[in-house]
C-alpha cells in the first residue's frame, strides 16, 4: 500500500517541489491552500502534477480545520510549509506571522498528540532563527537569535517541536533550511526579483531596477534538493532536526553581477537603490554547516551558486526573451 503525505501549504514553491518528489517516490498526496477555490495553484500546473493531487482547505490557524483534515485524510507524514513566508511582511504583519507559523505548528502538534496516532511530522524551520552568522557557518548547535517576527515565530516552533518530541515521544522534526532559489520563487523575494528584472530590462519592458540593502550576504542553494532533505528527514529511526545549507555564502552583488551577466548586461547601470526596501533590522550574513545532514541523511546537494542563477535565468529568458 503506497505512503499517504499531507502536505499543509502545498501552493509555494517548497510545496510543489516536495509533492513532485513525494509524487515519484509512490505516495498518495493531499495538499492544502486556505482556500482551495480561491487557490490557482500556478506551480502545480508548471511541474505538471495539478491532477496527480488531491488538493483540499485548510486553514493552520483554525484547530477544527487541522483536526479534520487529519482525522479524514489520516496521512503517515505530515508536512508543514503553511503560514507567512516574507521576512520583510513579517515586520508590517507581526500578528499573523506569529498566528500562522507559531499557532500554526501548536495546532498540529496538538491534533497529532490528541489523535495519538503514529504519524510523523515535518515542520519547516528556518536560517533567520540564527539571526547573523558573520563568516561562521551555523550548525544545530548555533544558539538561535531572532531578528524579526517571522525568525521569533519561527524559533518558537522549533522550539515546541523539540518540546512535544521530547514530553509525548511524537515523531517530529525541524529542516533549519537556508535560502533556496527556483525558477517557481514570487519575485517578492530577491533572487527572482532580480533575475526578473533583468530579463525584462533586456526584453525593453523595464529601465531601472529598484532594491533595498545590497550590503547583505546568503548562503544560496537548489530548492529541488531542499525537499528531499525534508523527505529524508522524515525516514529516520529517531526524529532530529537538521541544518539544510551549502556552506558557501555569496554577497547580493555577486548575485546581482552574475544574473546580469547571463543577459550580457551591467548590473550597476540599471540597479538603483530604494530605501522602502530596506528592513528595520538587517541580517548581513548568513552560513550554514549541513555536516550532519551529509553524514546522517546521506543529503546531497549538487548544485551551487552559480548553477541556481543560471536554471533562474534560463526560465526568465523563456518567459521574456522568446
Ligand atoms: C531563509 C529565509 O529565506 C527567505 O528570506 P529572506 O532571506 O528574507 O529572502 P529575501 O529574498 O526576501 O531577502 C534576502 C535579502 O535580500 C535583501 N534585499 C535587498 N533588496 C531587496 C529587495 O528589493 N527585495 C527583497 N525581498 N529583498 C531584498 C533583503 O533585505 C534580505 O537581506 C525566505 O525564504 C524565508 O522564508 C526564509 O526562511
Amino acid at each position: 500500500m503506497s505512503k499517504k503525505a499531507l502536505i499543509i501549504g502545498i501552493t509555494g514553491q517548497d510545496g510543489a517541489y516536495l509533492a513532485k518528489h513525494l509524487l515519484s517516490k509512490g505516495y498518495e498526496v493531499t495538499g492544502s491552500s486556505r482556500d482551495v477555490m480561491a487557490s490557482l495553484f500556478n506551480n502545480l500546473n508548471t511541474l505538471g502534477i495539478r491532477d496527480q493531487v488531491n488538493l483540499i482547505s485548510v486553514s493552520i490557524n483554525d484547530f477544527r480545520s487541522v483536526f479534520n483534515a487529519i482525522q479524514v485524510y489520516d496521512p503517515d507524514e505530515i508536512y508543514n510549509l503553511a503560514g507567512q513566508t516574507s521576512v520583510g511582511l513579517s515586520f508590517d504583519q507581526p500578528v499573523e506571522a506569529i498566528e500562522s507559523i507559531a499557532i500554526g505548528t501548536l495546532n498540529i502538534l496538538e491534533v497529532i498528540r490528541l489523535l495519538n496516532k503514529p504519524v510523523r511530522f515535518y515542520n519547516a524551520g528556518s536560517s533567520e532563527c540564527f539571526g547573523d552568522t558573520g563568516n561562521l557557518p551555523a550548525n544545530e548547535n548555533t544558539p538561535f537569535a531572532p531578528r524579526s517576527p517571522y525568525a521569533v515565530a519561527k524559533s518558537t516552533a522549533k522550539w515546541l517541536i523539540n518540546s512535544y518530541r521530547e514530553s509525548y515521544g511524537i515523531y517530529a522534526c525541524t529542516g533549519i533550511l537556508f535560502n533556496h532559489e527556483s525558477p517557481l520563487r514570487p519575485e517578492r523575494f530577491v533572487t527572482q526579483k532580480i533575475i526578473a528584472g533583468a530579463a525584462k530590462i533586456k526584453a525593453g519592458q523595464l529601465e531601472v531596477l529598484q532594491l533595498g540593502n545590497l550590503d547583505i550576504s546568503r548562503d544560496w542553494g537548489w530548492a529541488p534538493e531542499y525537499v528531499d532533505a525534508m523527505w529524508l528527514m522524515m525516514q529516520q529511526d529517531k526524529s532530529d532536526d537538521f541544518v539544510i545549507a551549502t556552506g558557501r555564502m555569496e554577497s547580493l552583488k555577486y548575485f546581482a553581477a552574475k544574473a546580469f551577466e547571463y543577459f550580457d548586461l551591467d548590473w550597476q547601470a540599471h540597479v538603483e537603490i530604494e530605501s522602502s526596501f530596506f528592513r528595520p533590522n538587517e541580517i548581513l550574513c548568513s552560513i550554514g554547516d549541513p555536516s550532519k545532514a551529509i553524514k546522517m541523511l546521506n543529503w546531497k546537494h549538487p548544485t551551487d551558486i552559480d548553477g541556481v542563477i543560471e536554471m533562474m535565468c534560463e526560465a526568465q529568458a523563456k518567459k521574456y526573451l522568446n
